[in-house]
């Protein structure tokens, strides 16, 4: 910092000045922590495929579902870093200088303590909702095809586009979700030409910590979390077992494919996510035991999109859901979080979040289907799904 003594900033003044001057930033706080981090990255660079965690310098990766289509990946290289525990923001070592400077003099601007305009997609036009009759007819299709064989099982989802709430504040949004999901990973990502998108995620794709310990999960199986607010008294019907224990075995199969057999598997065990149950089975390797250093990188690419998102067999759950889903998903139920930060890197699935336009936001929520689906409880389900967000804007 040029030898001056480093200033304090709270987040809110971190991220008004990003969107004043226009530059791409995430924030983020982990599952159970209290830090807020954030990065600010001055040339966001999209790419085409995922990149490799290990080499990656420190920052935050933002990746849609479908890895070849029109959406790019995503990496904001963490110009500068910010974290609310010391409130201070801190360059990269090869941070250009004068954006540090002028990004840093913007944050003393009086001006930039005012709200800004968050970015927006350059394309809002196709942000129209499925119905109820649509998405119910393409979860009958679904069972039909599941039942014929064609695949085992597969996830659906749609949007639900509702007005923000005149008194709607980003970084209060933000807040609020901190405090409404303490178990979530949540996470706020504007970037100019792409979008602003905020979400509570309940599901780790893969991560890496400190202490070189590998983790994924498998989680599937939904219901309304009881009245008592516990997991003591969850029953799971059939349906929900076995559309976890695929999700298990998918997860197992992406092992084997790596030839990895020193892996721990834990569950499955009921989980809460705000106002839902899920089922989960952890999975961990010590990676100062097992000599795979790419591990993180080759679970990634094996991994996503998993079957608790996408379906099984991956393929042809894919085509149905781009053939029948009826939308383009963009960044939802793709990953995203922090690469090489002081924690480690962690991608979570990008779940129970919404995309915001200038004066809507499109919230997305999915549900897998099975063999022994019924159309209108999926339905249900996605319901259940969107209280996540619509509980925030309920807030204003
Ligand atoms: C697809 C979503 O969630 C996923 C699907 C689940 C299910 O089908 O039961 C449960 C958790 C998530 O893995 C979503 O939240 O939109």
């Amino acid at each position: 910092m040029g030898g001056e003594s480093a200033k304090s900033y709270t987040l809110e003044q971190i991220l008004t000045t990003a969107l004043h001057q226009q530059q791409a930033i995430a924030l983020w706080r982990l599952p159970l922590q209290t830090e807020v981090q954030a990065c600010i990255s001055f040339a966001p660079q999209k790419m085409s495929a995922i990149p490799a965690l290990e080499t990656s310098p420190a920052g935050f990766l933002f990746c849609p579902f479908v890895t070849d289509g029109d959406e790019p990946h995503i990496f904001l290289k963490a110009d500068l870093h910010y974290s609310s525990h010391t409130k201070q923001l801190l360059p990269a070592a090869d941070a250009p200088e004068a954006l540090v400077n002028s990004f840093t003099a913007a944050l003393d601007q009086p001006e930039t303590r005012t709200s800004a305009a968050w970015p927006i997609p350059v394309h809002t036009d196709h942000f129209k909702g499925r119905n109820e009759e649509t998405f119910t007819a393409a979860v009958s299709l679904a069972v039909d095809a599941i039942r014929a064989e064609a695949m085992e099982k597969v996830v659906l989802s749609r949007i639900n586009t509702t007005p923000l709430p005149s008194a709607f504040s980003l970084i209060n949004a933000f807040e609020k979700m901190l405090q409404a999901y303490p178990n979530a990973f949540v996470s706020l990502v504007a970037i100019p030409g792409i979008g602003t998108w905020m979400g509570a995620s309940p599901e780790i794709l893969v991560s890496v910590d400190q202490q070189q310990i590998f983790k994924t999960v498998a989680l599937a199986g939904t219901q309304p979390l009881c009245e008592d607010g516990s997991t003591a008294n969850a029953i799971w019907r059939q349906k929900e077992i076995e559309e976890q224990g695929m999700v298990e075995r998918y997860v197992l199969s992406c092992f084997k494919k790596l030839r990895l057999r020193e892996y721990s598997e834990v569950g499955p065990r009921t989980v809460i996510a705000g106002n839902l149950m899920h089922l989960r089975t952890d999975f961990k390797v010590d990676l100062k035991e097992v000599d795979f250093p790419t591990l993180g990188t080759d679970m990634l690419r094996l991994l996503h999109p998993t079957s608790a998102v996408c379906g099984l067999p991956k393929e042809p759950a894919l085509r149905f859901i781009l053939n029948h889903e009826g939308y383009n998903r963009s960044y939802y139920s793709g990953f995203l979080g922090p690469v090489n930060s002081s924690d480690g890197s962690y991608q979570f699935v990008n779940l129970r979040c919404m995309q915001l336009l200038q004066h809507e936001a499109v919230l997305y929520a999915g549900a897998g289907i099975t063999g022994d689906s019924s159309p209108e409880k999926e339905w249900q389900e996605t319901k259940h799904k969107l209280q996540t967000m619509l509980k925030i804007l309920s807030e204003f």
